[in-house]
């Protein structure tokens, strides 16, 4: 399998950008993230428009930090939670999220990979992978946007603005390399690809035979212009053996597949959560739920939590992968096992511990008591 990366920033970053100052970009900092006017204490009907706050948040009571940071080398960091909505402890409710939007698949392949720059990524058990070419963006698109503020303040995420999709992160392999070596099956399963980024292991589950994946990131810029056109690139790989017209139609024919398979969306969580359960027709639950490198912030827990706890079906699992910690944001394995034991809701179990330069984990969560999980009722 070859992962292509494929990148190009137009319209969708001018956008984003401008969505920076316009304040539409809206986790609570308790240090105010760029261009964000969504502030502490702010709610829908005193400071932020819908787009920017949907319902009241109390922060978790973390200590506050401050700083644009990256998850492993980050001097600090600054959100309060972001919890999702509904039956929170009130503690735990939070006044500005970031809303959630589904984004289309175009049908046709070459639509989104046409003027991109795929590149292809070594190594990996599951065959190659094709990957939209993140790095030429500080080049391409010099200007005021969230690409080259990230890149010029040496992080790799800015807190509530952007939250770090461009890159592929570390733990991504570490979990891929673990669906082969555990022989993960995918076939049949709902999955969702949380805080997917380039939507890797999502990708991978729609190749192991995935009756539907979704994939959710907090940027949208992030899901148009990387995640989609990375998912398009890998259903388009398979037809590359044959030639001409006939690659053509194999392309047409495997991207049309990924398009019925999969749905993107960008948002915090609890705003995704609340979109994916509240959109359409009955919600069936993810069998699966991977996510990789999404618990460096511990003001974030509680939206993940709820997350989690919302949209995993009642026998489903999550395997999650992170580092042992995430310096200068503050999060990390055994924090955030705390906290879910604390919530009483999941059983946690460490499946592997990779103890090479910084200590990473791989994590299972299933519910305690599936019999008794709040959706017991539900599919
Ligand atoms: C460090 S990146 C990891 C990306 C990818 N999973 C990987 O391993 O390469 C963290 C991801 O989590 C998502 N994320 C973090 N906090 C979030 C929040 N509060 N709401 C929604 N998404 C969030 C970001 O969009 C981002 O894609």
């Amino acid at each position: 399998m070859t992962f292509q990366f494929n990148f190009t920033i137009g319209d969708h970053l001018e956008n984003e950008s401008t969505a920076l100052g316009d304040g539409a970009l809206t986790l609570n900092s308790s240090k105010e993230a760029p261009g964000s006017e969504c502030q502490k204490g702010k709610h829908r009907d005193t400071g932020c428009s819908r787009e920017q706050c949907d319902r009241p948040r109390d922060p978790l009571g973390t200590p506050e930090s401050a700083g644009n940071t990256a998850p492993s080398q980050a001097p600090g960091s600054s959100l309060d939670a972001a919890n999702s909505s509904g039956n929170l402890e009130p503690h735990e409710e939070q006044p500005c999220l970031r809303r959630a939007k589904e984004h289309a698949m175009p049908a046709e392949a070459k639509e989104v990979i046409g003027n991109k720059v795929l590149e292809t990524l070594p190594g990996l058990q599951q065959g190659s992978m094709s990957v939209v070419k993140t790095v030429l963006l500080k080049e391409k698109f010099p200007g005021e946007n969230i690409v080259s503020k990230s890149f010029s303040s040496h992080s790799d995420l800015i807190t509530g603005v952007y939250e770090g999709g461009l890159k592929i992160w570390e733990c991504t392999f570490d979990l891929l390399a673990y669906f082969t070596k555990a022989r993960v099956k995918f076939a049949g399963k709902k999955v969702l690809d949380l805080g997917c980024g380039s939507g890797l292991l999502g990708i991978t589950a729609l190749k192991g035979g995935a009756r539907e994946v979704h994939f959710q990131d907090y940027n949208s810029m992030v899901i148009e212009e990387v995640t989609i056109p990375n998912a398009a690139a890998n259903s388009a790989l398979e037809g590359e053996e044959s030639d001409g017209d006939q690659q053509e139609v194999k392309r047409c024919r495997r991207s049309k597949a990924a398009e019925s398979k999969c749905r993107f969306f960008s948002g915090e969580w609890s705003e995704f959560c609340e979109l994916v359960l509240t959109s359409g027709n009955v919600f069936e639950r993810y069998d699966l739920i991977l996510t990789s490198e999404t618990i460096y912030n511990p003001d974030y827990y509680g939206s993940l939590h709820q997350t989690l706890l919302r949209l995993l079906h009642k026998n489903g699992r999550v395997l999650l992968a992170s580092k042992a910690h995430y310096f200068g944001v503050g999060g990390g394995v055994h924090l955030f096992q705390k906290f879910v034991e604390e919530r009483n809701v999941f059983e946690t179990r460490t499946l592997e511990i990779i103890d090479e330069g910084l200590k990473r984990f791989l994590i299972e969560m299933t519910f305690k008591c599936p019999s008794s999980c709040p959706q017991r009722d539900m599919n």
